[in-house]
């Protein structure tokens, strides 16, 4: 099956040959082509280039003309939690009426009150709840995403949401990671036991986690208040004997060295980094770990956003995400992240891009297949509706620009 898509008024973040990521001033660069065309062979991109180069010795099954419209990757979405119960819409109700995000947390509200919920709720009702969010990231450009557990916080309702994930990327044509994140919050049932429950999710989820192949990477919410920096090497020493690689949550609220446990560790990424010493940029330096930015977290609980153009500026590479989850982030909306990331982060349209796609797929262990318009990767993209440029995306933000969304060749 050979598809053309003709007359594509611009072809963005196309790649001759695939990069790992981009990183400081690399990240400005965008490559497009103007009056372009796409050849897709059943699952995958084969060709590219400009209209007058089209070749016309091969035959098309179909051939789809998308005059005045762009042509982009899919959004890679490299941090979410979205395998939860319910809401917690009565937070936001609370918080608009001053309670801060910490004063819930400590009147046992925030994760403790999803995962009471979680606990409680089916395997196949938390399908049916993920799935219709799944649906409706796919609907808004994702093509690729992770999810973590972390609202079980028992080995049984850990095991349920990591089962639920596996479940999802079994069942739906966008490519899933599982993450680990057992160590998400201290259980009612641990108060005053931390160690006791670290002890629990090293020696008694985590083997079970990696038995069963239910997740690649290892999460931890290092936080004042949640798992210190010993806690967090703790965890991520034992994830190593399993083989699993750390993407963790640092430095949303403190910065207490969760950066440097994580380099320290191979992370794949830090996410959050809302709170950022001049320090933890410069550790960040020449590493393989991707710092990963969540603005539209910062939006909601109206925290300071990363620093985005400082991290760049020091030669960083960034991914954005959304972290879609019931207390921090009740959104999935790429689209959205990219505009905020331009409007309160600075990030230009280009930078925004490339962190949303070829460093996003990274943060996941995605970008051999994933996260450009490159031969050989995967047939992932948004058709836009007729819109001036690239630009326009994070211009007109809160609108809706995706006319066509094709996931591994095929329409949804
Ligand atoms: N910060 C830790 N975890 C989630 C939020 C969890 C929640 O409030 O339910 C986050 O990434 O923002
Ligand atoms: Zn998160």
């Amino acid at each position: 099956m050979k598809t053309a898509f003709i007359n594509i008024k611009e072809l963005i973040q196309i790649e001759d040959l695939p990069k790992k990521y981009v990183s400081g001033k690399e990240m400005s660069k965008l490559p497009t082509l103007k009056n372009a065309f796409l050849i897709v062979e059943n699952d995958i991109i084969s060709d590219f280039g400009t209209m007058d180069n089209l070749p016309n010795n091969i035959h098309f099954n179909s051939i789809i003309d998308v005059t005045g419209k762009l042509i982009l990757p899919t959004w890679c979405d490299s941090h979410t939690h979205i395998v939860y119960a319910g809401n917690r819409v009565q937070e936001f109700v609370d918080r608009i009426h001053g309670l801060t995000y910490e004063a819930i947390a400590n009147k046992g509200g925030g994760i403790l009150n999803s995962a009471k919920l979680l606990q409680k709720t089916s395997e196949e009702d938390l399908y049916a709840q993920a799935a219709t969010r799944v649906e409706e990231v796919m609907q808004l450009g994702t093509g690729a995403i992770e999810i973590k557990s972390g609202y079980g916080l028992t080995k049984d309702a850990e095991l349920k949401m990591l089962r639920v994930i596996k479940k999802l990327d079994k069942n739906y044509p966008i490519t899933i990671k599982a993450t680990f994140l057992g160590a998400h919050a201290l259980p009612t049932e641990f108060k005053d036991r931390k160690n006791e429950y670290l002890t629990a999710v090293i020696e008694n989820i985590l083997p079970t986690v990696a038995k069963e192949n239910l997740a690649e990477f290892i999460d931890i919410f290092c936080e004042t208040g949640y798992f210190s920096v010993e806690d967090t090497e703790q965890l991520l020493e034992a994830g190593k004997r399993y083989g699993l690689q750390p993407k963790i949550h640092v430095n949303q609220f403190n910065a207490i060295g969760g950066i440097q446990a994580g380099v320290k560790y191979n992370a794949l990424s830090v996410d959050h980094l809302e709170a950022m010493r001049d320090e933890d940029i410069e550790y960040l330096k020449n590493t393989h770990t991707m710092p990963v930015a969540l603005p539209s977290c910062s939006y909601f609980l109206s925290i300071p956003y990363t620093p985005a153009r400082k991290m760049i500026d020091a030669g960083l590479p960034l991914a954005l995400a959304t972290d879609y989850n019931p207390g921090s982030t009740p959104s999935g909306n790429m689209n959205f992240v990219v505009a905020t990331a331009c409007i309160k982060m600075k990030m230009t349209p280009e930078e925004a891009i490339n962190a949303a796609t070829i460093n996003g797929a990274y943060a996941m262990g995605l970008e051999k297949t994933h996260g450009s318009i490159c031969r050989g990767k995967k047939a992932n993209f948004v058709v836009t509706k007729k819109i001036p440029n690239y630009n326009f995306i994070p211009y007109s933000f809160g609108n809706n620009h995706i006319d066509r969304i094709f996931i591994e060749g095929v329409e949804i």
